[in-house]
Parts: structure tokens; C-alpha cells; sequence
């Protein structure tokens, strides 16, 4: 289904992972697509183009001020407008409480927060200017809801972008926009591959969820376009779980 097409798509953390696969995913559904990452994702780039969709791949960090705007400028110019925006640039690098240093706090505040209130900020004023609405949808996580032994520095950053978009689709209604987050679970990508290879620990993941396997990265991509798409016409300042049912496990 044609779901997003003629609309213009931008993702940030685009080039692997979860942000890869919604980008694909936009692309199918008949979108342009930019996204914004570390390093440049040409190879992304042309299996988009391969779809007989426009793609455009721009470098940078999310936690640099100043860096939205230019990944929203860079998006107009190329593609000419902003319909859709994913911000879902995030790392978690685990790492003890007692001991975790003020860097690695800091760092993961700035890239998962700061980063997403910038971008969204960017592409809210974007879609604004061009006065047709929109849907902006974050990656947050499940654990905006629930706490991780090795995550104390990063599951508040995950509530954070949790309640951004709440308070975004407040702010932003009035302008046709709609915000919302996706939380996945257990997502098999680069950011936990070094966790889960501690089989013990993947196997007690895995075991949690009622569906019976941890997830894949296409998992987010039914959910995300579905939020971004007008079949969401009236769903603003929601979270959508995506986690196999691990949330709701308790015995
Ligand atoms: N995987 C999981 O289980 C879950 C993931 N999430 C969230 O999903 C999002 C995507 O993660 P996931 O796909 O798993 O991880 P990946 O590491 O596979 O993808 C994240 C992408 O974001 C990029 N990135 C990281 N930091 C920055 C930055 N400062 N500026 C620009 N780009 C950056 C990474 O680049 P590089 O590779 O160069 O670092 C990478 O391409 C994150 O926000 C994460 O918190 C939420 C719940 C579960
Ligand atoms: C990176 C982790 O495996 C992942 O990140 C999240 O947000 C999930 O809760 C998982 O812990």
C-alpha cells in the first residue's frame, strides 16, 4: 500500500538499525526520504533511489546545536518539503550506576534528548512553515517505562522523548501536527549487540516476551508509518508499544 505517497520523510540515526529499516520502510510506502546520521549512508541511498524515490544522506551529530536546522534546510532544499519526521538517533552505553562517569551521562543525555528537542523543534517549524501539518513520531523505548540496571543514564533520556512528544502535540495541534512515540523492546541492532552476547542475559530477554523472540528492526516499521500516516489522522500524544508484550509480562 502506497501509504505515505508524494510525502517527504526525514530520519534521524537513519543509516543502521531501527532509523534504517523506517527509512526503507518510508521509501515502499512511496516516500522521499532523507536521513541524518554519523556517517553517510550511501548504500541506503541507492536502494531508495532504486525504488524510484528521491534520497538524500546528510552527516552530522545530533547533540551539535545548530545541527537540526541544517539537516531540515539541507531536506527542503533537496526534497522540497517535510511531511514526516523520525527522531531516532539514540546510543545506551551500558554501564554500572555507582560508577558511571559524568561523561557518559552527559553524552547520553545530549545525543538522546537534546538531540531529539532539537530536531523535533526543527522539523516542527519546518512543517509549520509550510503549512500542511504533519506527524513527528520519536523512538523511545519501553524503558520509558520500566528501569535497567546499566541503563540509570539512559532510561530517563527514553521518559524525556516520551514526554517531549506530549507536550509537542499540545503545543503543535493547533499547526495540524501530529506527535507521537513508538517504545520498542528489545530491538537486535548494533546498539545492544555487545549485551547480548552474554547468551544468559539474551536468553532471559527473550524468554520475556510472550511472542516468543526478541525483536527485529522491521518490527518498528508497520508502527511508525502507521503513526505517520493519515490512518493516525486523529492520534496525537500517544505511545505505542512495540516490544512483543515484554511490558505487560510480570508472571
Ligand atoms: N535496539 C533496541 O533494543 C532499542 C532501541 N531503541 C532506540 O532506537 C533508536 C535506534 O537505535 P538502534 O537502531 O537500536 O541502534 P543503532 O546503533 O543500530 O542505530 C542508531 C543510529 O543512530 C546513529 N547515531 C548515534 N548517535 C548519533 C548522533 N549523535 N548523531 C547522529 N547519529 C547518531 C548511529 O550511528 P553510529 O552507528 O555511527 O553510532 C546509528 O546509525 C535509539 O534511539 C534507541 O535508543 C529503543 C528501544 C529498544
Ligand atoms: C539497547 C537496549 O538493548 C534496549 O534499549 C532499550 O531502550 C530497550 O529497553 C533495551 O534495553
Amino acid at each position: 500500500m502506497n501509504l505515505l505517497a508524494g510525502q517527504t520523510v526525514l530520519v534521524t540515526g537513519g543509516a543502521s538499525g531501527i532509523g534504517r529499516a523506517i527509512a526503507l520502510g518510508a521509501a515502499r510506502a512511496g516516500a522521499d526520504v532523507a536521513v541524518f546520521d554519523k556517517d553517510p549512508a550511501q548504500a541506503l541511498v541507492a536502494q531508495i533511489e532504486a525504488l524510484g524515490r528521491k534520497a538524500l544522506t546528510v552527516t552530522g551529530d545530533v547533540a551539535e546545536p545548530g545541527e537540526a536546522e541544517r539537516f531540515v534546510r539541507e531536506a527542503v532544499i533537496a526534497l522540497g518539503r517535510v511531511d514526516v519526521f523520525v527522531s531516532n538517533a539514540g546510543i545506551c552505553p551500558f554501564h554500572s550506576f555507582l560508577d558511571m562517569p559524568a561523561e557518559v551521562f552527559e553524552r547520553t543525555a545530549r545525543v538522546n534528548l537534546h538531540g531529539a528537542f532539537h530536531m523535533v523543534q526543527a522539523a516542527a517549524n519546518a512543517m509549520v512553515a509550510g503549512g500542511r501539518g504533519g506527524s513527528i513520531i520519536a523512538v523511545s523505548s519501553i524503558s520509558a517505562l520500566v528501569g535497567g540496571e546499566f541503563q540509570t543514564h539512559y532510561t530517563p533520556t527514553k521518559a524525556g522523548v516520551h514526554s517531549l512528544m506530549q507536550s509537542a502535540a499540545i503545543a503543535l495541534g493547533r499547526h495540524g501536527i501530529r506527535c507521537n512515540s513508538v517504545l520498542p523492546g528489545t530491538i537486535l541492532t548494533d546498539i545492544n549487540k555487545d549485551d547480548l552476547a552474554d547468551e544468559g542475559k539474551r536468553a532471559r530477554m527473550a524468554a520475556r516476551v510472550p511472542l516468543g523472540r526478541l525483536g527485529e528492526p522491521d518490527d518498528l516499521v508497520g508502527p511508525t508509518l502507521f503513526l505517520a500516516s493519515d490512518m493516525a489522522r486523529y492520534v496525537t500524544g500517544a505511545a505505542l508499544l512495540v516490544d512483543g508484550g515484554a511490558f505487560v509480562n510480570l508472571q
